[in-house]
């Protein structure tokens, strides 16, 4: 059988669901961090990377060496063999360019960890009844169906949730607007910038920093602007390309 067959394709998707899974285990277990922390560019063999995590027992490691090929199949590791002083040799894995993307290493702790954790996690229910929000005619908005409120209302009364969600948008937004800002130019000669609903306000202090003299509002609801983290800047050295958070205020909506 090839790896094209309709056959070993079909079989593949069948059991489509377990590569998620792992993948939200492997973000809620540091796996990526821990990974990205290897002595040599050769990684970690899996009962090095087993001794790194809270829980221990003895079979740790052999269950981290079923997840972790799974993982390098998606390219999200690589996966190479390492010969020992006695002349064993093992596997290990290192963290590949798609895998730093879910690592917080770079300088404004981005990633896309949160944001896999909130389709996953987050939105279990949701994906639960997938199936009603095409049959039902009534059902016009489905999170509002399986939550009882609209997304934004419900984020207001489960924290967890809201927070999940806020961390989402605020870790994995400043890798799109990183390319938005290498391209587009819009924002040259602006004043004053509102970012309505810009949660909290990753983009626009990254716009911010690239253009100091804007004067910029963060605009969101009440509950999102009073749990944003502190956005600290450059006041110091205002006047240096960089960010002068005297220049960032915070706006709630209702
Ligand atoms: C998809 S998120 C965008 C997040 C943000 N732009 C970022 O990059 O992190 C949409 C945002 O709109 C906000 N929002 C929804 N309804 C709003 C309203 N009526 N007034 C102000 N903000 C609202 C939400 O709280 C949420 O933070």
């Amino acid at each position: 059988m090839h790896d094209n067959d309709p056959f070993t394709k079909a079989l593949s998707l069948a059991g489509a669901q377990v590569f998620p899974a792992i993948l939200n285990a492997a973000v809620d277990m540091n796996l990526f961090e821990i990974i990205a922390k290897a002595e040599t560019s050769l990684g970690m063999c899996a009962s090095e990377i087993a001794s790194k995590l809270p829980n221990q027992h003895s079979d740790m490691a052999n269950r981290l060496e079923r997840m972790l090929p799974l993982l390098a199949v998606h390219s999200l590791l690589t996966c190479s063999i390492r010969t020992n002083q006695d002349g064993d040799t093992e596997k290990v894995y290192a963290l590949s360019p798609v895998g730093q993307y879910f690592t917080r290493n770079d300088q404004q702790g981005s990633s896309l960890a949160a944001l896999s954790t909130l389709i996953y996690q987050g939105y279990r229910n949701v994906w639960k009844d997938t199936k009603d929000a095409i049959l039902d005619a009534n059902n016009h908005n489905h999170f509002q169906k399986v939550y009882g409120k609209l997304a934004f209302e419900y984020m207001e009364t489960d924290r967890e949730f809201g927070n999940l969600f806020g961390q989402a948008m605020s870790q994995a937004g400043p890798l799109v607007m990183k390319s938005i800002l290498d391209s587009y130019k819009g924002f040259e000669g602006i004043s004053t910038l509102v970012d309505v609903g810009g949660g909290y306000g990753q983009a626009l202090k990254q716009i911010l920093f690239h253009y100091p003299s804007i004067k910029g509002i963060n605009f969101d609801l009440p509950h999102v602007v009073e749990n944003a983290p502190p956005v600290k800047g450059d006041r110091a050295r205002p006047s240096q390309k960089g960010f002068d958070d005297s220049k960032f205020i915070l706006g709630k909506g209702e």
